[in-house]
């Protein structure tokens, strides 16, 4: 792929936890491109190391060796400065477990990355309850997060995520609270948002239900990329026997 067409490049990325008394390799040398316009999933059995490669890839992990660079920028040898400004600006992340701020209503929760930004509170407040009107819960923008059902709370995290427009969204299994309707609107919304011709979305999930929405899906196991499949390509009887659901076709 010509590099100015990418939106990342990973290049033998290697990531060990060391727990003191063990260390746990959770990425074994990753090698993924993910294009510029592309919305690239990333599926495999539990512990193969999905959550870890997103989070070097949105540089809230360093890794221990390999490159990773995003929108042509190397995150690991930036100052740790312009490394929190390029992400203010340019990422999104939904986390697994939503991580809002449990004393800010759902409106101030969505407005954070529009502040960090150097948006007016009031402005940026007035702009996250239009977000959280296009998912839904308009009607819940005062409500504390404890308030909020889970599938409520991953909309918010979701909103959250989008409100600055960030060119690479990057999402832990963004419909796993939410029925198939709302997941399925969820998804439409996403895809909407984020998928410009200078943009991208990475998202892990085990949901089969959303497959349809990828471009390509990258089969990870045992801390390595296995296979990269675009949606509509059967998948090989290698692949079907491990965790992953086979790639429907698309309509
Ligand atoms: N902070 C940590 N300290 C030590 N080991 C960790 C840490 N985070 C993850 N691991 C280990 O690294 C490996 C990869 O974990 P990771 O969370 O990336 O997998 P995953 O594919 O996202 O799993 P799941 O689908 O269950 O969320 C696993 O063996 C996990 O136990």
């Amino acid at each position: 792929m010509n590099p100015s067409s990418l939106a990342v490049h990973c290049q033998n990325v290697v990531k060990i936890y060391d727990t003191g008394d063990q260390k746990v390799t959770a990425l074994n040398g990753v090698n993924l491109d993910i294009a510029l316009g592309e919305l690239m999933m990333l599926v495999g059995p539990s512990g193969c190391g999905k959550t870890t490669l997103i989070s070097v890839i949105a540089g809230i992990l360093d890794q221990d060796s390999g490159y990773c660079e995003v929108f042509g920028e190397d995150l690991l040898n930036m100052s740790n400065q312009h490394k929190l400004n390029f992400r203010a600006r340019n990422i999104g992340f939904v986390f697994q477990a939503f991580n809002l701020l449990p004393a800010l209503s759902a409106a101030e929760n969505v407005s954070v990355p529009l502040i960090i930004n150097g948006m007016k509170r009031n402005d940026a407040e007035r702009k996250a309850v239009a977000v959280l009107e296009q998912v839904g819960l308009g009607a819940r923008a005062t409500a504390l997060p404890s308030e909020l059902s889970g599938g409520q709370q991953q909309r918010v995290a979701i909103a959250r995520a989008l409100i600055h427009s960030p060119r690479l969204i990057v999402c832990d299994e963004p419909t796993s609270a939410l029925d198939h309707e709302t997941g399925h609107n969820v998804m439409t919304l996403l895809k909407d948002v984020a998928l410009h011709n200078d943009r991208a979305l990475v998202i892990v999930t085990h949901d089969a239900r959303i497959f349809d929405f990828a471009d390509r899906i990258a089969e990870m196991d045992d801390g390595h990329i296995v296979e990269v499949k675009g949606v509509g390509v059967q998948a090989s009887p290698a692949s079907t026997s491990k965790a992953c659901t086979p790639v429907a076709a698309k309509p």
